[in-house]
């Protein structure tokens, strides 16, 4: 076996996310040479713009993707929302591992459920399916856009009544415990967000080992890895997400647990002040028949229109 080259975002939540995968590897195969390629990012460099006016999420993994195809690394770990619907030519998805906690986490200062937090709270997020499913709940707030890394964002706290993170983040970096977030000199409470409150980002949660089609050697390898249920889950949320054509410009939330041979998603699409939000539900066997019969029903009972409104927003 040749040498491995593992790429990764720089940040500190990729990073961490890339040692576990490689550190997981290497016990599988002891006698494997893996090296570390940390790649700056279009999405890491520009921070001063929200996500949805700069091009979306996809900004994060285009460069590691060229990198892939470039052959300059092998395989690439990614946060599984992170990754666009539609992967680059001659890439894939070669291993999704167990899932982390897909909900999002509600972290306030001064100890409040999203019920209790005062008239007008403060409460940091640029994303746009959780600014929609907030307000919806609670009209009153006032969303403050907030970018950089999940460590930059925890520090921003300071100046807010509440922010939104994926618990799955805070979780593997060491610092959610109990419904406790602690790091450097901070401690916060948290409480998660169901996903009848906040439904999910497709693949919350769960990572992505991205590799070249071609490469039977990598992908044998990333096989170990691999997680039939998380991925059959990230598979409908995914086909839901690439059936409605979403970037990060869209709010857009579809999750799906197992319930004996099937799967359950749930789905949410909203226009990005949270006056309509649309959600649905739906079982089925076939993942990827899933995930595109239920955003073909729910395109077609009113979230056609709804994500036509977006850009109005
Ligand atoms: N877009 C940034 C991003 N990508 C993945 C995670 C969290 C970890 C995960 O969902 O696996 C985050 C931060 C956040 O939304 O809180």
């Amino acid at each position: 076996m040749r040498r491995l080259r593992v790429g990764t975002r720089k940040s500190q939540l990729a990073t961490t996310q890339t040692g576990d995968v490689v550190a997981a590897l290497k016990k599988e195969r002891p006698d494997l040479d893996i090296e570390t390629v940390e790649i700056v990012t279009r999405g890491d460099q520009i921070l001063d713009v929200s996500l949805s006016k700069v091009g979306g999420k996809g900004l994060f993994v285009s460069e590691i993707e060229k990198a892939l195809q470039e052959g300059v690394i092998d395989l690439a770990v990614h946060s599984a929302k992170d990754v666009p619907a539609i992967l680059a030519q001659g890439l894939v998805i070669g291993a999704i591992p167990t899932r982390e906690d897909a909900r999002d986490l509600l972290i306030v200062k001064h100890g409040q459920s999203l019920l209790e937090l005062p008239e007008g709270a403060r409460v940091g997020t640029s994303s746009l399916r959780r600014r929609a499913q907030l307000l919806a709940i609670r009209p009153d707030l006032e969303i403050v856009s907030l970018r950089g890394n999940i460590d930059t964002r925890l520090r921003k706290l300071q100046d807010l009544d509440a922010i939104v993170l994926a618990a799955a983040g805070i979780r593997r970096m060491g610092w959610l415990t109990e419904n406790r977030v602690s790091t450097t000199g901070v401690a916060y409470e948290a409480t998660p967000l169901t996903p009848f409150e906040c439904v999910p980002a497709a693949g919350q949660g769960a990572l992505a080992i991205e590799c070249r089609e071609q490469d039977t050697e990598v992908r044998e390898l990333l096989a170990a890895l691999h997680d039939r249920e998380a991925a059959r889950c990230v598979t409908a949320e995914r086909a839901f997400l690439a059936e409605v054509g979403g970037s990060c410009q869209v709010p857009v939330g579809a999750y799906a647990t197992p319930s004996f041979s099937r799967l359950n998603l749930t789905a949410m699409l909203a226009d990005a002040s949270g006056n309509v939000v649309l959600r649905g539900a739906l079982m089925g066997e076939d993942a990827r028949e899933l995930g595109r019969e239920l955003a073909a029903r729910m395109l077609a009972s009113g979230g056609d229109r709804l994500l036509s409104m977006v850009g109005e927003v």
